[in-house]
C-alpha cells in the first residue's frame, strides 16, 4: 500500500501496462454497445490497481481485451494503445502473442472452470503449461507443479495432483487456477471477480493469496471487483469504471480520502462497516446504471448524480488531473471537495431531488 501521494514500492519505476484511450465495441441487433469507451490506465511492477465498478461497467471487455481475448464481435478502434513493457499488444504476432499468454500475461477467472478442463487431472493441466512454456522434462515438471500446488496452499499436493477438477471444492479450484496462472511467472496478473463464486471466508484467503504472491514475485496486478470494500485495503490504486468510462482515479487512500466523483462517493458509502449496526440500512445508489446502446450526450452519470447541473446533461467531463495529486484524476464538472462541487450538491439536496430532477431520471436510466 502507498501513501497519500501515492509514492509505494514499484511507483518511480517505468510503466508495465499502460492502456491508452481503449475504445471496444460491439455491434448489436440492438445498436452500437460502447463497452469500453476511451480508458486510459497504467500498472507498474510491484503494484495493485483495482478497478471497480457495477454489472455492465466494462470491467470484463477491459481486461479481455488487455489479455487479446475479446468475443470475435468486439472491435477495438483504431487509436486504442495496450503496452506491455512498451511493446503494442496491438501489433504482436499470433505467434508472440501465443508465448506472452501465460509468461508475460496471465488471468484468474471468476468461474475456475473457464480455465481447467474438467477431463484433464490437476497434474496435467500443471505439467502441459509448463512443459510448452518452460520447456521442461516431465520429471522437472512434475516437481515444479507440486512445488506450485503447495505454494497456493493446496494440503496433499501429491494426492491433488492426481485427481480431477470434479474432486476439489470451489475455493480449492480457485487455488488451483492461480497456480496455473502464476506458474511461468507473469509480469501481470489480471484477477477478474476472482472471489465472487466462493463463501466470504474463502474469498479472503484466495484474495489473501492473490496479494501474497503478487508481492513476492513483484508481479503487477489488475485486480476488478463490483465490491469496493474487496481492493479497499489490498489495492495501491484505484479505478472506478461508469459505463465503459474511468470516472475517478487515484491512490487508494487518497481515493477514500479525498474522493472527487460522487459515484466514488456513492460506493464508498456502500461499503459495509463493522462500525455500522448490523440493522443499518446500507447507503444505496438510485436509479440504475445507464444505457450504453446510444448513450444520451453528457455525462453517463448524470441521472443518478446528487450534484448535476444543466451542463452535465450536454457535455462529458474528460478525467483531469485533481488539484490534489498529478496521480488523482476525476471526470466531473462539480466534483466534491470544491466550492462549485459542494455548493451544486446542496443546491440540489436543498430542492429534494437526488438527481437534477426526475425528467432527467426518465429520459436516461433503462
Ligand atoms: N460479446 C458481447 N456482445 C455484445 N455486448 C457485449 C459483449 N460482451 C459484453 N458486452 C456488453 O458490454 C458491456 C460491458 O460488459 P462487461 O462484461 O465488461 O461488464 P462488467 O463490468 O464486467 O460486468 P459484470 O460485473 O457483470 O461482469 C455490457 O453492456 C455487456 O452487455
Amino acid at each position: 500500500m502507498d501513501d497519500l501521494d501515492g509514492t509505494a514500492p514499484g511507483a518511480g519505476s517505468e510503466e508495465l501496462l499502460e492502456v491508452r484511450d481503449l475504445r471496444v465495441w460491439f455491434d448489436t441487433p440492438r445498436g452500437l454497445v460502447r463497452a469500453v469507451d476511451g480508458i486510459d490506465l497504467e500498472v507498474r511492477p510491484g503494484r495493485t490497481l483495482g478497478v471497480v465498478g457495477e454489472s455492465g461497467s466494462g470491467k470484463s471487455v477491459l481486461s479481455r481485451a488487455i489479455m487479446k481475448i475479446l468475443a470475435p464481435s468486439a472491435r477495438v478502434l483504431p487509436g486504442s494503445e495496450i503496452r506491455l513493457n512498451g511493446v503494442d499488444l496491438a501489433t504482436v504476432s499470433p505467434k508472440t502473442n501465443k508465448h506472452l499468454w501465460g509468461v508475460d500475461l496471465s488471468m484468474v477467472f471468476q468461474d475456475p472452470m473457464t480455465s481447467l478442463t474438467p477431463v484433464l487431472t490437476i497434474g496435467k493441466q500443471l505439467t502441459e503449461t509448463l512443459r510448452y512454456h518452460l520447456d521442461l522434462d516431465r520429471a522437472a515438471a512434475k516437481a515444479e507443479a507440486i512445488r506450485l500446488l503447495t505454494l497456493v496452499g493446496i494440503p496433499e499436493p501429491a494426492k491433488r495432483f492426481d485427481q480431477y477438477p470434479h474432486n476439489l471444492s470451489g475455493g480449492m479450484r480457485q487455488r488451483v487456477t492461480i497456480a496455473l496462472a502464476i506458474s511461468c511467472s507473469p509480469k501481470l496478473l489480471i484477477a477478474d471477480e476472482p472471489t465472487t463464486a466462493l463463501d466470504v471466508t474463502v474469498q479472503h484467503q484466495i484474495l489473501n493469496l492473490l496479494q501474497e504472491l503478487q508481492q513476492k514475485a513483484n508481479m503487477g496486478m489488475i485486480l476488478i471487483t463490483h465490491d469496493l470494500g474487496v481492493v479497499a485495503g489490498r489495492a495501491d490504486d484505484i479505478a472506478v469504471m461508469y459505463a465503459g468510462r474511468v470516472v475517478e482515479k487515484a491512490p487508494t487512500r487518497q481515493l477514500f480520502s479525498h474522493m472527487r466523483h460522487p459515484y466514488t462517493r456513492a460506493l464508498i458509502d456502500a461499503i459495509p462497516r463493522l462500525s455500522h449496526p448490523s440493522h443499518t440500512h446500507l447507503a444505496s445508489i438510485p436509479g440504475r446504471p445507464p444505457m450504453i446502446i446510444d448513450p444520451p450526450p453528457g455525462c453517463s452519470f448524470a441521472a443518478r448524480c446528487p450534484s448535476a447541473q444543466a451542463r452535465c446533461l450536454e457535455e462529458t467531463p474528460a478525467l483531469e488531473i485533481t488539484p490534489d495529486s498529478p496521480a488523482h484524476s476525476a471526470a466531473c464538472f462539480f466534483p466534491l471537495g470544491t466550492p462549485h462541487g459542494e455548493s451544486a450538491r446542496e443546491t440540489n439536496l436543498a430542492a429534494g431531488v437526488t438527481a437534477a430532477g426526475t425528467a432527467i431520471q426518465a429520459k436516461d436510466v433503462i
